[in-house]
C-alpha cells in the first residue's frame, strides 16, 4: 500500500497543466476493437486504470505502438477472442470500471462480448443493468453466471431500435452506442448521457465513418453501417483534474493558472467553485485563480435561503467533483449543502475530515451540511486512508492546507485518475513525498 507524507501550510503557485481525460480515455480505448484499421490516439493519461485497459487490449490481441508521450496507435486486425474466456481475463477484466465497455464494440464487431463483474470505485451500488437491456433491444441473447459474476451478450447480427435508457448511464450509452454504430438499420437512444465524453467518442465514431445525430443531447440517431474504418484522436483535457486544482488553489490560498482546459467543455464546473465564492477566471484558454488572501464567502439563493450543490446528468454537474467541493467548502465564509444524489457510499469519507476539525454535519448517506470555518480555525493534520479517487484527492487537498504533517494511505486509489499528482504539485511547491 502506497503512502503520500504531505507537509501542509504551505501557498502554492504557478502554472499547472491538465493531463488527458480519464472517463474519455477508457471510453475511446473500448472504440479500437470496432475497426481493423489503424487508430492514433493522443493525450493518453499515464494512470493505472488507463493503463490496465491497455493492457488488456494487447491481451486480446490488439497490435499497439506507443509514439510518445500519450501517443498510440492501435490496429484490432487480429483479435483474440478465445482470451475472453481466459482466467486471466476473468481477473484482469475485474480491475477497472471501463472494461465494460469492451462488450459493446465486441458484440458489434464479432457477434459476443464478455466482462467479468468490473471494478472501480466503491461508491455504493454500481448497477449494469441500462448496458443490458440495451443490447437485448439490439436482439443480444444475455447470461450472467452468478458464481463468477461474469456476464456475456451475443448476437449474430444486431438489428437497431428505439429505446429509453432506464437512467442516463455514461457508460452505459457509450457501450449500446458503439454496439448500435455497426447494428443494421436505425437505433434511437433516448435519456442518452451526453457527457463530453460522450462527445468525443461520438465525433470520434463519426471521423470513423458512423451516422450519428444528436450529438450532445440526450436523444441520439445512429444509422448502422457494414464497417468502420481508422481514424486519429485528441483526448480533451481532464475537467474532473481542472476542478480538483480549482479547489486546491482556494483552500491553499494560492494563486494558480490551469493551462489549457478546453472552457467551453467545462459546462457547470466554474459556476459551482463561483458559488462558493471562489474566483474562477477564463484567461484565453486557461482557468485563472487569484489568491483568495481574504477567503471566500458562499452565496445564499436570492430568497436568502442555503445553498445547495448537487450532482445531475450532464448538463448537470458531476458528481466526480463533489467531495472535492465539499472538501473546498471547509474554509468558505457560510454554509452549503453537498448533496450527492448519484452514489450512496461516497460522502462516508467526511468522518476523517471531522478528525481535522472541520465543521460537517453528515445527515445521511447522501447529505452533508459544511459549516464554514472562513479560514478562523486551521485543519489539523493526521493520518488517513485514502477510500475512493476523488475522496483521496480531497483528503489530499484538506492535508495540503492543513497545519503539520499529514500522511495518507492506499494512494493506488488516486493514482488510478491522476497522472504523476506527487511531482506536479511539488512543481507548484507543494511539499509532498511517496514513501
Ligand atoms: C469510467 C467512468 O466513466 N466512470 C464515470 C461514470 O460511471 P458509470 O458509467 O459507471 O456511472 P453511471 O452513469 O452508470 O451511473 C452512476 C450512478 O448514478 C446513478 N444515476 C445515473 C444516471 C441517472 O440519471 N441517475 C442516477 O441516479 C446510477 O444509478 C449510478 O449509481 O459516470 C459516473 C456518473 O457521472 C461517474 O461518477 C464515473 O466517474
Ligand atoms: C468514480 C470514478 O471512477 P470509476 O467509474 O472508474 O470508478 C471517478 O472517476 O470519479
Amino acid at each position: 500500500m502506497g503512502t503520500f507524507r504531505i507537509e501542509g501550510g504551505h501557498q502554492l503557485k504557478g502554472e499547472i497543466t491538465p493531463q488527458g481525460a480519464k472517463n474519455e480515455a477508457l471510453q475511446i480505448l473500448c472504440a479500437v476493437l470496432l475497426t481493423a484499421e489503424k487508430i492514433t490516439i493522443h493525450n493518453i493519461p499515464d494512470i493505472v486504470d488507463v493503463n490496465k485497459l491497455i493492457a488488456l487490449l494487447e491481451d486480446l490481441g490488439v497490435k499497439i505502438q506507443k509514439k510518445g508521450k500519450g501517443s498510440y496507435t492501435f490496429k484490432a486486425d487480429d483479435v483474440n477472442l478465445d482470451y475472453l474466456q481466459s482466467d486471466q481475463f476473468k481477473h484482469d477484466g475485474r480491475g477497472l470500471r471501463g472494461s465494460i465497455m469492451l462488450v459493446g464494440p465486441l458484440l458489434a464487431r464479432f457477434g459476443k462480448g464478455y466482462i467479468p463483474k468490473p471494478g472501480g470505485d466503491k461508491i455504493g451500488r454500481r448497477r449494469l443493468d441500462t448496458h443490458f437491456e440495451g443490447f437485448i433491444k439490439l436482439g443480444a441473447k444475455f447470461r450472467y453466471n452468478r458464481e463468477e459474476y461474469f456476464y456475456g451478450v451475443e448476437a449474430e447480427k444486431l438489428k437497431g431500435t428505439y429505446m429509453l435508457l432506464d437512467e442516463a448511464s455514461v457508460t452505459g450509452t457509450a457501450n449500446i452506442l458503439m454496439a448500435a454504430v455497426l447494428a443494421e438499420g436505425t437505433t434511437t437512444i433516448y435519456n442518452a448521457a451526453c457527457e463530453p465524453y460522450l462527445q468525443q467518442l461520438s465525433k470520434m465514431l463519426v471521423r470513423m465513418g458512423a451516422k450519428i445525430t444528436g450529438i450532445g443531447s440526450n436523444l441520439l440517431k445512429i444509422e448502422g453501417v457494414e464497417s468502420l474504418g481508422g481514424t486519429e484522436h485528441t483526448m480533451l483535457p481532464d475537467m474532473i483534474e481542472i476542478g480538483s486544482w480549482i479547489g486546491l488553489a482556494a483552500m491553499t490560498k494560492s494563486e494558480l493558472t490551469i493551462k489549457n482546459v478546453s472552457w467551453d467543455d467545462l459546462g457547470q464546473i466554474p459556476n459551482a467553485f463561483q458559488k462558493l465564492g471562489i474566483t474562477v477566471e477564463r484567461h484565453g484558454d486557461d482557468v485563472y485563480i487569484p489568491k483568495h488572501e481574504k477567503g471566500y464567502q458562499v452565496q445564499n439563493y436570492i430568497d436568502g435561503s442555503i445553498l445547495t450543490i448537487a450532482d445531475a446528468p450532464w448538463p448537470g454537474l458531476t458528481p466526480d467533483l463533489l467531495s472535492i467541493l465539499l472538501v473546498v467548502a471547509i474554509q468558505a465564509k457560510g454554509e452549503v449543502v453537498i448533496h450527492q444524489k448519484m452514489f450512496e457510499s461516497r460522502l462516508f469519507f467526511v468522518d476523517k475530515l471531522l478528525d481535522m476539525g472541520a465543521k460537517i454535519i453528515l445527515c445521511d448517506p447522501h447529505r452533508a451540511t459544511v459549516i464554514g470555518h472562513n479560514f478562523q480555525s486551521t485543519l489539523k493534520a493526521t493520518t488517513m486512508t485514502s477510500p475512493d479517487i476523488r475522496a483521496g484527492v480531497s483528503l489530499l487537498i484538506a492535508a495540503l492546507s492543513a497545519k503539520g504533517t499529514s500522511t495518507i494511505h492506499n494512494i493506488e486509489q488516486i493514482d488510478r485518475g491522476y497522472e504523476n499528482i506527487d511531482e506536479r504539485l511539488r512543481a507548484i511547491g507543494a511539499k509532498i513525498d511517496r514513501i
